[in-house]
């Protein structure tokens, strides 16, 4: 008898160069799942959020299909992977993205892609318990205050290989400053500032901080690049 499979609901599957953080310039297939709850009001995504019964639909509508679209399908890991073959995709490194990822369980999906020669990394707003394998790369992007009214959570800052924080304004690094106190992070993660939006002022504060801290910036590459 096999055993009960997770099925993921899909929203895209698209290779790139990851835009963000740490890995920015590596090849990636970026899977992206339908669902986010946190509600962040600057978000890329909003698309993104909802899970609707209606919206659901063949795999073949959410390969390479224009990307702001809620549209999504229920895949399962052999079923993801096949899709990355049948693409004939180059990149070994895969993001799993979304909506929010953390709200499903990825350690199946993880086995089976680790099996296949893949290295995974999770972006997430460290909001969700993680379920991922120990070999994910895990990059945590804290949402503080937003509208869903989510914590941050202590065993997300503590996993992570890279907290990427969006800022703006001021107050965005010093609720980052708030939260590294009270929730200590994994000693070893890499810190980012990303610029929400690519906004000029966002960016020139992101890039002072960085310097004054010795953190690092992210800039949304694919943005500048006009590419997904
Ligand atoms: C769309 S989110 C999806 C994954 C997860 N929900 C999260 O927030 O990390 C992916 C990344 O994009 C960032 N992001 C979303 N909208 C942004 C914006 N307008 N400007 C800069 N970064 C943004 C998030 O902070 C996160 O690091
Ligand atoms: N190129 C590219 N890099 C990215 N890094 C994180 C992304 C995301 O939406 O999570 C993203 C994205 O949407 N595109
Ligand atoms: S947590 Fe991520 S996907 Fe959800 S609203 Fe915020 S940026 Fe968008
Ligand atoms: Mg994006």
């Amino acid at each position: 008898m096999n055993p009960i499979t997770t099925s993921y609901p899909v929203n895209e599957i698209f290779e790139t160069i990851q835009g963000e953080g740490f890995y920015t310039g590596t090849p990636a297939i970026f899977l992206r799942l339908q669902g986010c709850p946190v509600g962040c009001p600057w978000c890329d995504t909003q698309h993104t959020w909802e899970q609707r019964a209606e919206d659901q639909v063949p795999v073949a509508q959410v390969v390479g299909k224009p990307s702001a679209s809620p549209l999504w399908a229920a895949l399962d890991a052999e079923a993801i992977l096949a899709t990355f073959q049948a693409q004939g995709f180059n990149a070994k490194h895969v993001v799993i993205t979304g909506g929010e990822p953390a709200m499903f369980d990825l350690r199946e999906l993880g086995e089976t892609l680790e099996a296949a020669g893949y290295q995974l990394q999770i972006e997430t707003s460290g909001t969700f318990a993680l379920q991922v394998t120990a070999q994910t790369w895990v990059t945590v992007s804290p949402k503080l205050d937003m509208p869903g009214g989510y914590l941050v959570r202590p065993d997300c800052l503590q996993r992570a290989d890279e907290i990427k924080h969006p800022v703006a304004m001021e107050k965005h690094i010093e609720a980052l400053d708030k939260l590294l106190k009270s929730c200590p992070p994994n000693p070893a993660a890499i810190i980012c500032l990303q610029p929400i939006s690519q906004r000029p002022r966002a960016t020139e504060l992101a890039i002072k901080t960085c310097i004054e801290r010795n953190w690092r910036l992210s800039v949304q590459l694919h943005k500048y690049l006009h590419i997904e």
